[in-house]
């Protein structure tokens, strides 16, 4: 059951509605927040690959490639020419696709990875290191000077032979600040296109974030990048932080596949910017893609769409209880943020369970074409609650209770109306 949206209240009035432009943006002008001017680095082809499930060959990842050019993310960032053969063979064929979006793959600051890397046909690098101590001590076991002088001679090679390159630090938020801005304006000064900040860990909150980019947007003048992982459930707010404190650039996956749990989702960081500023998100984006999209990854990695996936999860748009189900039907922006049109998306409203109301039941009897006075549905919604105490009904049990009521009331005017003509005296 999928009610049009109504143009007005209960009373008639019109209603104005709560979906415009940056109702829910920053609330005051701040001349470094980026939430009206972002770019999307889709990393499903990298940081995706990265998923527990995800093998793509070479057909998929040029689908994937394909679909997100054509959702109009600006960046589709491929998993590092080093990782294999095959990897390198697919740099290559996806550099080759003219596609809009500017191709980058992802490798580690080193020279070895990035003379691979620019072969490939590619747009551009996005070079990382780990700077944390964890990762100097575990991973690669250089010190800052050595990373800041590998990284200064891999951008400058980068930059020589004519692609963008992005340099980024792993694990920024567990990495030393002193450390951190000493070569973030190293690179600047060199000029790197963008600098890139990593929750690697996913240890950082808004607060934090914000904090850390406005103390970097102050330092470099280059562009600067974005990265959150999701294992504390920050990883959209996060990315909305970091664009209020003025970063340009955020990296996102198809659902957010990625290491571990993964990384912010395309969709859920496009629900948030869209509550932002609505035009400007659904300009650059095709949004009714996102499902589309979801499907083809979620296939190829072989998952369901969560259920309460953001936008396109099964149940985004259904309204059950009985206090929502009249606003709704009044006026949708009463329980909705997100226009599910927007979204190629149909609005729900459930009503075989107990929680329902005759404001609900009403909406659907004249759905059907039932004629059935207010105190009719009252009086047939209770029958609903009383059946669904045992077990929620499906639509069509419903409609046929419905049915059945209207049918019962029918025949009890016809039998009232013969009885009333048979009493009365010829
Ligand atoms: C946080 C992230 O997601 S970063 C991106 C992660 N992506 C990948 O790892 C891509 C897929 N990886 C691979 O295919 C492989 O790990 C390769 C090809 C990159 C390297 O493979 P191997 O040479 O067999 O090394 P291995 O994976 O065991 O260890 C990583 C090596 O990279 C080094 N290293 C790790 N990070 C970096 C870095 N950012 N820059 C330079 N070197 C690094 C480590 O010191 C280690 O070197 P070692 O061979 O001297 O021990
Ligand atoms: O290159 C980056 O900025 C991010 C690398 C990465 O995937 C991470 O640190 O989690
Ligand atoms: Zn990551």
């Amino acid at each position: 059951m999928t009610p049009p949206p109504a143009q007005q209240n209960g009373n008639g009035a019109a209603v104005e509605s709560i979906h415009t432009p940056s109702a829910y943006g920053p609330k005051y002008a701040d001349f470094l927040s980026r939430v009206d001017n972002f770019s999307i680095i889709e990393s499903t082809l990298r940081e995706g690959e990265q998923f527990a499930n995800a093998f793509f060959d070479t057909e998929t990842k040029i689908a994937i490639a394909k679909a997100l050019d054509d959702f109009g993310v600006e960046y589709i960032e491929l998993t590092s020419p080093a990782a294999s053969e095959q990897s390198r063979q697919d740099c290559e064929a996806i550099a080759k696709l003219g596609l809009k979006a500017k191709i980058l793959t992802h490798v580690r600051c080193h020279m070895d990875d990035a003379r691979i890397a620019v072969e490939t046909g590619v747009d551009g690098l996005d070079v990382v290191i780990g700077t944390s101590s964890f990762l100097r001590e575990f991973s690669h076991g250089k010190d800052m000077t050595y990373i800041t002088k590998q990284a200064i001679e891999v951008v400058n090679f980068i930059k020589s032979k004519g692609l963008e390159v992005r340099f980024s630090s792993e694990d920024s938020f567990r990495s030393d600040l002193v450390d951190l801005l000493n070569i973030y304006r190293a690179v600047d000064k060199i000029g790197v296109n963008r600098v890139g900040i990593a929750d690697t860990v996913g240890c950082a909150n808004p607060r934090q974030v914000y904090e850390l980019v406005r103390t970097l947007r102050g330092v470099v003048s280059c562009d600067i990048e974005c990265h959150f992982h999701d294992d504390t459930g920050c990883g959209i707010a996060n990315a909305y932080a970091a664009l209020e404190a003025g970063a340009t650039h955020i990296d996102t996956s198809v659902l957010g596949i990625g290491e571990r749990n993964g990384i912010t989702p395309l969709g859920g960081f496009c629900a948030r910017m869209y509550v932002a500023n609505k035009e400007y998100v659904m300009g650059k984006y095709k949004l009714h893609k996102l499902r589309d999209i979801e499907n083809l990854v979620a296939d190829a990695v072989q998952i369901q769409v969560p259920f309460n996936n953001y936008i396109t999860g099964y149940c985004a748009f259904t309204h059950k209880a009985g206090i929502h189900a009249k606003a709704i039907l009044n006026n949708p922006s009463t329980y909705e943020i997100l226009k599910p049109e927007d979204f190629g998306m149909t609005r729900y409203v459930s009503i075989g369970h107990r929680l329902t109301g005759w404001n609900a039941v009403k909406n659907r009897v004249h759905q059907l074409g039932l004629k059935l006075n207010d105190d009719d549905v009252k009086a047939v919604t209770a029958q609903i609650k009383e059946l669904a105490d045992i077990r929620p009904l499906n639509i069509d049990e419903v409609d046929t209770l419905l049915r059945k009521f209207h049918e019962d009331k029918k025949v009890g005017q016809e039998s009232a109306a013969m009885s009333a003509d048979d009493d009365e005296p010829n």
